[in-house]
């Protein structure tokens, strides 16, 4: 794992913003894999931002988010579709029908989870995978447990995770209790990731994921296996850590 320390939020996300549009002008048909969370609100504000001032296309790029909660349609304000197009999708040249995300207001969410499974190997796999971390080390929805063989499957949110996420909802008690995600198999197929990690709350985190051993008590230390991981990290976050090279 690559280890890019930054100063601040700001600079973080003026870093993966780089990092992803130097990928995206050298491959205009590269397959994004995307978050959401607060952590890479940043990064598409920047994203956007350069597609207005420089036009950057992404006309021919095909993204497939990690996660969607289970239970809110694609118009929910809460729903991972809606933030994407909010905060990102509507803002660029994307076609829309190239932008995926699993669907979690759908009857049969076994079918769906197949389904986006084999979407994304039928796209032959993701370039690069944007990843956010919880603080309990999960990845995308893959709370600690997760088998690393896992692909896109339903999980039961953590009760961390729901507090955590409660900030985006109204009232604790909104946010919902279930999500389907990529497994953490299918996170580990794309070709590279970039991980970003701000914010002291987060520091405890980074110190497991670079000094922890592997092991599926927490998810993203099987990032450790992965040969192109990059990390961004700011200051608050690395503060105190000492980094093994
Ligand atoms: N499913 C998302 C993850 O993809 C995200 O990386 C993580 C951290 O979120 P944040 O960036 O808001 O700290 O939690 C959420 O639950």
């Amino acid at each position: 794992m690559k280890i890019l320390e930054v100063k601040d939020y700001q600079q973080m996300s003026n870093k993966a913003a780089e990092y992803i549009i130097e990928k995206v002008i050298r491959f205009p048909s590269i397959k994004l894999g995307l978050a959401t969370g607060g952590t890479p609100i940043g990064t598409y504000k920047k994203l956007i931002e350069d597609h207005q001032k420089n036009g950057t296309s992404y006309r021919r790029v095909t993204t497939f988010n990690l996660d969607e909660y289970i239970g809110l349609s694609e118009e929910n304000k809460n729903s991972y579709r809606y933030y994407m197009n909010e905060n990102l999708f509507n803002h660029i040249d994307i076609e829309k029908s190239r932008t995926f995300i699993p669907r979690g207001d759908v009857d049969d969410i076994q079918k769906e989870s197949l389904y986006y499974e084999d979407l994304i190997a039928k796209h032959s796999g993701i370039d690069l995978q944007v990843l956010g971390i919880g603080s309990n080390g999960h990845i995308g929805f893959n709370e600690p447990g997760t088998l690393f063989e896992s692909s896109t499957h339903i999980v039961n949110l953590a009760p961390s995770t729901i507090q955590a996420n409660a900030r985006f909802f109204n009232r604790v008690k909104e946010v919902p209790t279930k999500a389907i995600t990529m497994g953490i198999a299918t996170i580990m197929k794309s070709k590279e990731i970039l991980l970003l990690i701000s914010g002291e709350e987060k520091r405890e985190t980074l110190f497991r994921l670079l000094n922890g051993d592997v092991n599926i008590g927490f998810p993203a230390s099987v990032l450790k296996n992965h040969p192109f991981v990059t990390i961004i990290a700011d200051e608050a976050a690395v503060k105190d850590i000492k980094i093994p090279r």
